[in-house]
């Protein structure tokens, strides 16, 4: 999924010194696109939109806004805002002082940035507060200022970096909510960094994951959540567990082969490029079905036995360290299973994830209980 090229990078590479951080990044963003950059820590984020935002110029590629090459212009020439974690607001100015602080740069008459700034404090609910030092707000209203400051000059692209990460949970589910709403009405392009799950699934338009300075997917939140291309994308999107099976592929039927985990099933290719041989299988804890051991499956999906080893209640539901062959997993369970018990593991074909590991060479492991279910697609 792509957006309509508003904000567009081509082969977009960086590197400090010999250390190559960024590598062909390809991303055309719509207008009006809320796209969010997710990764872990040092996988390239913050330098592409230090990119975007011409603080770093790429060592290749192209960087252009509405079809104009911007590479080498200069940050304040790009009609961009960029908004950080740590707020960088100045301590002895006010909120209206701070707000105006990039039209007073911009040589805009004082009649004006009043009118400008008493708009932003109406938009961002901070009216009242105008007088008022940063050092005498809270978390979330500073960071407020701090989005006001960068509306205020009206870029058509905002860029966001990590905004709410210092803000405590509470207010941050609240401002997540304030800033996408925001965002839509006033129409305008934001990317946004974060290496914070759940933010950015319900902020964002459109995903971009980073793996090691490259892409390793895009699309919807729902699109990879539900479809992700990768065993890398799978588990940074919470499907953790991981199970190393064997599977034999008949016409649109991946069958499991019998193994150390006690694993057997079958699941539907649905599109999936999937080839005979070693797969690594990835599931959500909530996705997996804890039963009595030999508990038989009754629909599409692979059943794996093991025993549980630990049990806990995060809320909600029980949650079981299962050990299944040589692996450790995680399933949630409405009722708790005591260590020790020995106990059935179904997911269904729709949670299960499936990706050839890259030499497709059969997994090798000791034999112990197994079972094979084949069930037609
Ligand atoms: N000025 C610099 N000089 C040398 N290496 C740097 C510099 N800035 C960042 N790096 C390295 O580049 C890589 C990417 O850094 P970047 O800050 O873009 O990652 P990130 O995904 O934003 O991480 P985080 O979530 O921890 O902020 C990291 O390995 C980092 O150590």
């Amino acid at each position: 999924m792509s957006g309509d090229g508003f904000l567009q990078l081509r082969g977009v590479a960086s590197r400090y010194g010999q250390t190559r951080v960024l590598k062909d990044i390809d991303l055309s963003i719509g207008k009006g696109e809320f796209v969010a950059l997710l990764g872990s820590s040092g996988c390239g984020k913050t330098t592409l939109l230090r990119v975007i935002a011409g603080f770093i110029e790429p060592s290749d590629g192209q960087v252009a806004v509405n079809g104009r090459d911007i590479t080498r212009h200069q940050p304040d020439k790009r009609g961009m805002a960029l908004v950080f974690q740590s707020y960088a607001l100045w301590p002895h100015m006010t909120v209206a002082q701070n707000i105006g602080y990039g039209l007073r740069l911009r040589g805009v008459a004082r009649d004006e940035i009043a009118r400008r700034v008493s708009e932003m404090a109406e938009l961002l609910g901070l009216s009242g507060l105008e007088e008022r030092k940063p050092a005498n707000l809270s978390g979330g209203q500073r960071q407020r200022v701090a989005l006001g400051r960068a509306l205020a000059i009206d870029p058509e692209i905002l860029l966001l970096d990590e905004p709410l990460s210092n803000l405590d949970a509470r207010i941050r589910l609240s401002v997540r909510h304030e800033l996408r709403a925001l965002q839509k009405r006033l129409g305008i392009t934001a990317v946004h960094v974060t290496h914070d799950r759940e933010e950015a699934m319900v902020m964002a338009d459109r995903i971009v994951i980073l793996d090691g300075g490259r892409i390793a997917q895009q699309g919807s939140p729902e699109e990879v959540y539900n479809r992700p291309a990768s065993s890398f994308v799978a588990a940074f999107m919470g499907a953790e567990n991981l199970l190393e099976l064997d599977g034999v592929r008949d016409g649109e039927t991946f069958v499991l082969q019998p193994g150390s985990a006690g694993e057997g099933g079958s699941v539907p290719v649905a599109g999936r490029a999937l080839e005979s041989g070693a797969v690594e299988a990835r599931f959500r804890p909530e996705a997996a079905r804890l039963t009595d051991i030999d508990t038989p499956a009754t629909e599409p999906g692979a059943r794996f036995f093991g025993e549980v080893m630990a049990v806990s209640y995060p809320g909600g539901h029980w949650r079981h360290a299962v050990k299944v062959g040589d692996r450790e997993i995680m399933a949630d369970a409405d009722r708790a299973f005591p260590p020790g018990q020995p106990v059935t593991v179904f997911v269904p074909a729709e949670t299960l994830f499936l990706f050839n590991t890259p030499s497709g060479d059969p997994v090798s492991r000791p034999g112990l209980p197994s079972e094979t279910v084949k069930i037609p697609a």
